[in-house]
């Protein structure tokens, strides 16, 4: 497959082969090289391992990972007769090679139309290098038509993006490229389009929705069709004519017709439930992907952070863009720090690619790998690949679990050896006959060659078959896989009800085998409402925390600089500046919205400084930063994160009258203030800042973006303690595993301290005493342990504190050595291994980022532990 660049230029694409090999090796993730660059090991030569070692033919691993190598084997093994509904599993990599194959064609089709269009404009010469660029023509209400828009995009044409530009923006923060196309489309770069639904309709109107028409699903009459063709019924039908032909000819349509009617009655209901089920089934999986599909995403409206619905996005919406989020739509970077863009699931490499004005383009369905920024919405629904290749697929996957997949084997393969007897004894009992051998009960002999009657003869044989027939009939246990189909859509309909969103089916069948579940802390255990309850100004312990007078003002107006710049949370405040409203993660809600009670106006705030260079804060790190220059040329860095790790690169604090002093002997006070507001169980956060000279940062933008923050030296401005009080149901949840025998063990990235008091209260832990030594680990500890170190240690963690998303990864594959199945929650795009290693991986429907969900086998929709257990409750106790 080659493909063109927007230069013309011819790239090659991997071979096909390779592309179906990809989707083979895993064909429920096409991101699996999170997986495999993180985990080192792949999963599918494990499974492959497993299933060799226990021998048994009709062993699926339980695990989801069944590879379809597994599947393959099994196939031989166990003589499948009807695929295509046996082995749904492999109809799923078909379509998920249908899948990649569109994909293919769409990327080359758009790439073939691109081409043709450059090849047509530089024969008439239009084509200049440098910035030339048909002039926007302008279209109903808005300065551009659908048409030109679109192609900028598609074609990456950065020239006509300059050439509409025009004016430089006075705000540096504001890439001015951007601003020609978006005054086009008379969108204000920081506020966004208004929240008016006549604009919006205008909107709609010109330039599309971001909606594509759904692919229909396969009919009733289908699924009717298809459900009769399967070797053990047509076996049955067979039965039934034969059955009815027999009895009819021996004893009359009258009273001949019981048998075979009533085999055929039976086969008619299977096929009609069969049929029911796997219709209702299907519509079910529509709902459900629409459900997958309905993502809610972050607008900026009239300067205010909405969430919608991934449908509800318009042409000129400016789009908050973070890590771990999947980019709604086509667009342009608008602004952006250290932003990269993972295009593997629309281009098939697997490759970062960084985003800025040289490379503003954003294609939708990407997912975003690193860094922060927003995006001006230029395209939607099917004007964007992504759009196109929706429509053209249909996604009813209806997968088997590896329970039906194994009931579906034994059913067949009883059918067969039912067959195979019903053969041998027709066949013995036809020779027996026609040897002579078969006497009448008054010892005559039936069979005398050339003297016993035609119609004997054939009475004698039909009696034969019948025999033959009955064996087949009471043989083939065709009901049995449909019992488990019945079961299982239930259960998924009540998952449903519980707040579960099921990705695989097989999930809820591995999960009633989980001996362990690794749960986060952060909003799953905890409400994720946090409030800032205590707050140190220097060694001063402020009372309320919100009291601003306590505050000196040089600590105060340093704390609210650095609190509105090192954000990615917005403070929005109506026009009477009555109502705030703040956004952004738990975490920089609560210290937002204590800024704001101190005494923030965080516009204000954020116009008065430059941001330079920004570090967004990542679980890895645990920290955040933000290099600005004040207007008198100062640089400020500012960075907030985790208090001990951040206290711990400080060298001086402010006290009570904004004088500096050093830390040195004061650092045992600070950590003492931070243990006592973490054994209270409150999350930590200490912010910090120091002065940075302006020659010494990067001057020209290249090396401005390789810039890593100074982060030592620093002068500690405030340490805070935010309550995130415990979800109330979960005690009983635990509670619940705990009598059904699952551990239940809290992985969190927060303070050991926090950790241990939440583990307390929600009775993971049940006292202190209780601890052993590795029963609560620091996740530094952890890693630092070798392999089978780990593997000892793992099954006594009860509590894993600061552990970064990686230890969690290492945790698991611990646990499932030592011959655990795992059940992993978590919310983080840096989740997604573990969530990837796990039996059973749990992602959060609310904080959940999409990478996390896409890595996941159930959605947890409420975020809340107890549905979790809710979910694999009726399993624990089968
Ligand atoms: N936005 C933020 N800015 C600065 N520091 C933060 C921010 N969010 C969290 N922190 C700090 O980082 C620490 C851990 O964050 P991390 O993302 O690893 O955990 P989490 O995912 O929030 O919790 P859990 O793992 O329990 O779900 C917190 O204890 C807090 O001190
Ligand atoms: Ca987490």
């Amino acid at each position: 497959m080659a493909s063109s660049d927007s230069n013309g230029m011819i790239q090659h694409q991997p071979p096909s082969g390779n592309a179906n090999n990809h989707s083979a090796n895993d064909h429920r993730n096409p991101h699996h090289h999170y997986h495999d660059e993180e985990a080192g090991s792949g999963p599918g030569s494990a499974k492959l391992g497993d299933y060799e070692s226990s021998g048994d033919p009709f062993d699926i691993p339980q695990t989801k990972n069944a590879s379809l190598e597994t599947l393959k084997r099994w196939r031989q093994a166990a003589l499948v007769l009807n695929a295509s509904r046996r082995f749904r599993y492999t109809l799923d990599l078909k379509r998920e090679e249908e899948k990649e194959q569109r994909r293919r064609m769409i990327r080359s089709h758009a790439q073939v139309i691109r081409a043709a269009v450059l090849f047509k404009l530089a024969g008439e010469n239009q084509i200049v290098i440098g910035p030339s660029a048909t002039p926007p023509t302008p279209s109903g209400d808005y300065g551009i038509g659908l048409e030109q828009l679109v192609s900028i995009t598609r074609d990456h044409n950065i020239s006509a993006l300059q050439e509409y530009g025009g004016l430089t923006s006075s705000n540096d923060h504001i890439l001015h490229q951007v601003k020609g196309v978006s005054q086009l489309l008379k969108t204000n770069l920081e506020k966004g389009i208004t929240e008016d639904e006549t604009d919006l309709i205008k909107r709609k109107h010109s330039f599309g929705s971001n909606t594509y028409p759904r692919k229909k699903g396969r009919s009733f009459l289908r699924f009717l069709w298809e459900a009769w063709q399967d070797l053990t019924l047509i076996i049955l039908i067979v039965a039934a004519v034969v059955s009815l032909a027999l009895g009819i000819k021996t004893e009359g349509v009258k009273e001949g017709w019981y048998d075979g009617g009533s085999i055929a009655f039976a086969v008619f209901l299977v096929i009609i439930v069969t049929a029911v089920s796997d219709y209702r089934q299907s519509l079910q999986f529509q709902n459900l992907n629409d459900e997958k599909r309905n993502i809610q995403v972050e607008v900026i409206r009239g300067g205010r952070t909405v969430k919608i619905s991934i449908f509800d996005i318009v042409v000129g919406d400016v789009v908050p863009l973070k890590i771990g989020d999947q980019v709604a739509a086509d667009g342009i970077v608008i602004s952006g720090h250290s932003l990269a863009i993972d295009e593997s699931s629309m281009t098939g490499e697997s490759k970062i690619v960084h985003k800025d004005h040289k490379a503003p383009f954003l294609m939708a369905g990407c997912k975003v790998a690193d860094g922060f920024g927003t995006m001006l919405v230029t395209g939607v629904g099917i004007n964007t690949e992504w759009g196109l290749l929706m429509a053209s697929i249909s996604e009813d996957t209806g997968e088997e679990t590896p329970l039906q997949v194994r009931l579906n084997g034994v059913a067949t393969f009883i059918g067969i050896v039912g067959l195979s007897v019903a053969v041998f004894v027709l066949i013995v009992l036809l020779v027996r006959y026609f040897t002579g051998h078969s006497k009448n009960p008054d010892g005559s002999t039936q069979y005398v060659r050339g003297v016993t009657s035609a119609s004997k003869v054939v009475d004698g044989v039909i009696k034969i078959f019948t025999v033959a027939v009955t064996i087949v009939v009471v043989a083939v246990p065709e009901g049995l896989p449909l019992a488990v189909t019945l079961t299982l859509a239930y259960s998924m309909r009540k998952m449903m009800a519980d707040k579960a969103l099921v990705r695989r089916l097989s999930a809820c069948e591995t999960m009633g085998s989980a001996t362990t579940i690794c749960s986060d802390k952060t909003g799953t255990l905890t409400l994720n409402q946090m409030t800032v309850v205590e707050a140190y100004a220097g060694k001063k312990n402020i009372n309320p925390p919100d009291e601003s007078s306590q505050f000196h003002p040089v600590v105060s107006s340093l704390l609210i600089e650095g609190i509105a710049q090192n954000t990615t949370g917005n403070v929005f405040r109506s026009k009477d500046g009555a109502s705030v409203e703040v956004s952004g993660s738990p975490t920089e809600k609560a210290i937002l919205s204590w800024a704001v009670k101190l005494g923030m106006n965080f516009d204000l705030a954020r116009s008065e400084s430059m941001i330079l260079q920004v570090f967004p804060f990542n679980s890895e790190k645990k920290r955040g930063g933000v290099a600005v220059k004040l207007n008198d040329s100062e640089v400020h860095i500012h960075w907030k994160g985790a208090a001990e790790i951040v206290l711990s690169a400080c060298t001086g604090y402010l006290d009570s009258n904004g004088c500096l002093q050093s830390i040195e002997e004061e650092k045992e006070f600070f950590k003492a203030a931070i243990n006592d507001m973490a054994v209270r169980s409150l999350r930590c956060v200490a912010i910090a800042y120091r002065l940075y000279e302006l020659d010494k940062v990067p001057a020209d933008e290249e090396n401005l973006a390789q810039w890593a923050l100074p982060e030592d030296d620093l002068v500690l401005l405030a340490i805070v303690g935010i309550k995130d009080p415990c979800r109330p149901s979960v005690k009983e949840a635990v509670n619940v595993c705990q009598k059904a025998g699952v551990k239940v063990r809290m992985v969190t990235g927060d303070n050991l301290q926090t950790a241990k008091a939440i583990a307390l209260e929600c009775g993971i832990l049940t006292s202190i005493e209780d601890s052993t030594e590795h029963n609560i680990i620091e996740g530094r500890v952890f890693r630092e342990f070798t392999e089978k170190e780990r593997e000892r240690i793992a099954m006594e963690v009860t509590v894993m504190g600061r552990s970064s998303p990686n230890d969690k990864l290492l945790l698991v594959q611990a646990l499932r050595k030592r011959g655990e199945v795992v059940a992993v929650t978590g919310d983080g795009t840096n989740d997604a291994p573990a969530l990837h290693e796990a039996d059973i991986g749990l992602s959060m429907g609310i904080q959940g980022t999409e990478v996390a969900k896409e890595s996941s086998d159930i959605i947890i929709l409420d975020d809340n532990f107890a549905s979790v257990v809710k979910v694999s409750k009726p399993f624990f106790f089968i």
